[in-house]
């Protein structure tokens, strides 16, 4: 496979992807943004044949002209310069400015980037303190000082300030190339023996592209204004036609005649509105939109899904219905990842949610728990929790019945405890959040937990840091926390992967135990049908974000309907069969290899 075909990002394969470009087509900021820059970079560039005075040329006749006056058609200034002339000179020197500024910040920051992003951390320290230093200096009052070595030259400013601004490009495309760096394609590209060189130039500088073509917009914007700042403070000189310094002249004439101050104030909004709002459209076209989901849209209607749906059966402790999740792809479309699942739990069962990776078990979860990224969209459908829906309701809703009515157990123990705090802070912490108490009464109930999950020593224990507990004793520590509400529902999502297989069937005796003792109901995600036998009632078998069968795990071990099930079923190793092939000789396997 070549290294082209290995730098095709599935996900992007279906829905087919739409280029920036086709979509900047059809973005009516972009059109009109566009078209104004590009009239008034026409305008700059015609300047000196349609420009019919020198910017600088002073009559006194022409003091203050009136527009309209002949051979002044916007007027003239209080100096006697014609300010269509001025306007459209003007206009040379801001393109000049942003041109100057954004290609010396550009090219700074993302060499800088690429080598700190790409090569080790020696350099990216090195880059990054280099790069801090210069975000410290005080930009405006710096170019200020350096006049007399800039001699006023304001294009001699720009390069300075270019260098301010590279911090903010080199930030960009460090964090961009760490991002990128260890995917498989960039690997695949350093194993085929390509350079460093070819390999930024060709893979990572690409990838990168999209957000440095956006700010690219926004730099030349800042440059311009930057100019135009100084110039509308007198700094720089006095010769070089600028929309800041007719604005400071207009000013001073404000009174006499307005118009000079508003022409060259137009023409700069004009400019750095559209680069400022072209760049908002490149962003969209390169990054996707940004799509508020379904929950936050409902609201703004006033009315959620939930609300809408049909209430489910009040016997059921959970209910999901027809319950759909999706995610924006880099195109704006959505890409459902859960397509309309079903699902009921009773108080005190056990239900398993199972399939392959990738078939939605978690994002399932994550929606009846009220923890799905903003950027994910619920589609369709509704959950209930003894009535109460769900899928609409508030962070702060959810919290609360995170607390006490809903508890979690992660997959991975470790990842989940905070390594600044003791295991038994964090644990008080967790309690009084979701129960009025004591910090001495929230101590008490922890060391009752940590012996109810059976951890040997629970004062050392409770004084230990993560690091110091193995990842066993951590999945107590995460149970004993999760129980301490004595919450209705207990979801765990692969509560034993991360686990030595020893210690996985303790935890899974521990979540038995405990469940029959508090009457919880336990949604088991796994892929392993082997803990669902453990300790499930019923089954849900889930194939590529929906249900496919469900039923006792008594009637989905003896017959499976659904041909998937019986495939999972069937890749389960069974220690009584035994292997009827020959083994291949070692000799043969490794010339076969060879
Ligand atoms: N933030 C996200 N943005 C886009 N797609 C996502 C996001 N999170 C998950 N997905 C996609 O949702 C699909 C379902 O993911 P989910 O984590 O629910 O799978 P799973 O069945 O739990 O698998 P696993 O056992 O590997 O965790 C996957 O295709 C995944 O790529």
């Amino acid at each position: 496979m070549s290294i082209e075909e290995l730098s095709v990002d599935p996900g992007l394969a279906s829905p087919p992807r739409k280029s920036p470009l086709r979509k900047l087509a059809k973005d009516p900021q972009a059109i009109i943004t566009s078209v104004l820059l590009l009239a008034i970079i026409i305008l700059g560039l015609l300047t000196p044949l349609i420009a019919p005075h020198d910017p600088n040329e002073a009559q006194l006749n022409g003091i203050n002209a009136a527009p309209g006056t002949p051979g002044y058609i916007l007027g003239a200034d209080q100096n006697g310069r014609d300010i269509a002339s001025r306007l459209l000179h003007s206009i040379g020197t801001s393109l000049i400015a942003g041109l100057i500024g954004a290609s010396v910040a550009l090219t700074i920051g993302i060499t800088f980037g690429l080598i700190g992003g790409y090569f080790g951390r020696k350099l990216r320290s090195a880059t990054e303190w280099v790069f801090s230093l210069i975000m410290t200096f005080p930009g405006l009052l710096l170019l200020i000082v350096l006049m007399p070595v800039t001699k006023g030259d304001y294009r001699a400013t720009m390069l300075i300030f270019g260098v301010l601004l590279s911090p903010g490009v080199y930030r960009i495309v460090r964090n961009l190339v760490l991002g990128v760096k260890n995917e498989l394609y960039v690997d695949a590209a350093r194993v085929s023996g390509l350079s460093n060189l070819r390999i930024l130039g060709r893979h990572v500088l690409f990838a990168v592209r999209g957000p440095i073509i956006v700010a690219t917009a926004f730099l030349i914007g800042s440059a311009i204004s930057l100019q135009s700042g100084l110039a509308f403070l007198g700094v720089g000189s006095t010769l070089v036609p600028s929309f800041g310094a007719m604005i400071a002249d207009g000013f001073t004439n404000l009174y006499v005649d307005p118009t000079q101050f508003i022409w060259p104030s137009v023409m700069l909004g004009t400019l750095t509105a559209s680069l400022v709002l072209l760049g908002n459209s490149l962003r969209d076209a390169f990054e996707g939109v940004k799509l508020t989901p379904v929950k936050a849209r409902a609201a703004q209607a006033g009315r959620t899904p939930a609300k809408d749906a049909v209430q489910g059966s009040t016997t059921d402790l959970l209910s999901v219905r027809d319950l759909g999740i999706a995610y924006p792809t880099p195109s704006g479309e959505l890409r459902e990842v859960v397509k309309g699942v079903e699902l009921t739990l009773q108080a005190g069962e056990t239900l398993g949610l199972v399939g392959e990776s990738g078939s939605g078990k978690t994002q399932t979860a994550f929606a009846i728990l009220g923890v799905l990224p903003p950027e994910a969209v619920v589609t369709h459908g509704w959950a209930q929790l003894a009535g109460r829906n769900l899928v609409g309701l508030s962070e702060r809703e959810f919290r609360t019945l995170r607390g006490r009515d809903i508890a979690y157990i992660p997959q991975e123990p470790m990842s989940n405890l905070d390594p600044s705090y003791t295991v038994g802070a964090q644990l008080v912490e967790g309690i009084r959040a979701s129960a009025q108490m004591t910090r001495r009464q929230a101590k008490a109930t922890v060391m009752e937990l940590l012996v109810r999950v059976g951890i040997e020593h629970p004062e050392r224990t409770f004084d230990s840091y993560p690091h110091q507990i193995s990842g066993g004793m951590a999945q107590r520590v995460l149970i004993a926390g999760a129980v301490a509400s004595r919450p209705k529902l207990l979801i765990a999502d692969e509560p034993t992967t991360a686990l030595d297989v020893t210690v996985q069937a303790e935890i899974l005796d521990l979540i038995r135990d405990l469940q029959a003792e508090m009457g919880m109901a336990v949604l088991l995600v796994t892929h392993n049908f082997g803990v669902v036998a453990d300790i499930c009632d019923r089954i849900a078998v889930m194939q590529d974000g929906r249900v496919v069968e469900s039923g006792t795990a008594l009637e989905l071990f003896r017959e499976p309907q659904h041909p998937y099930t019986q495939m999972l079923l069937g890749s389960i190793l069974d220690e009584h069969t035994v292997r009827t092939d020959q083994p291949i000789p070692v000799s043969a396997a490794i010339s076969g290899s060879n």
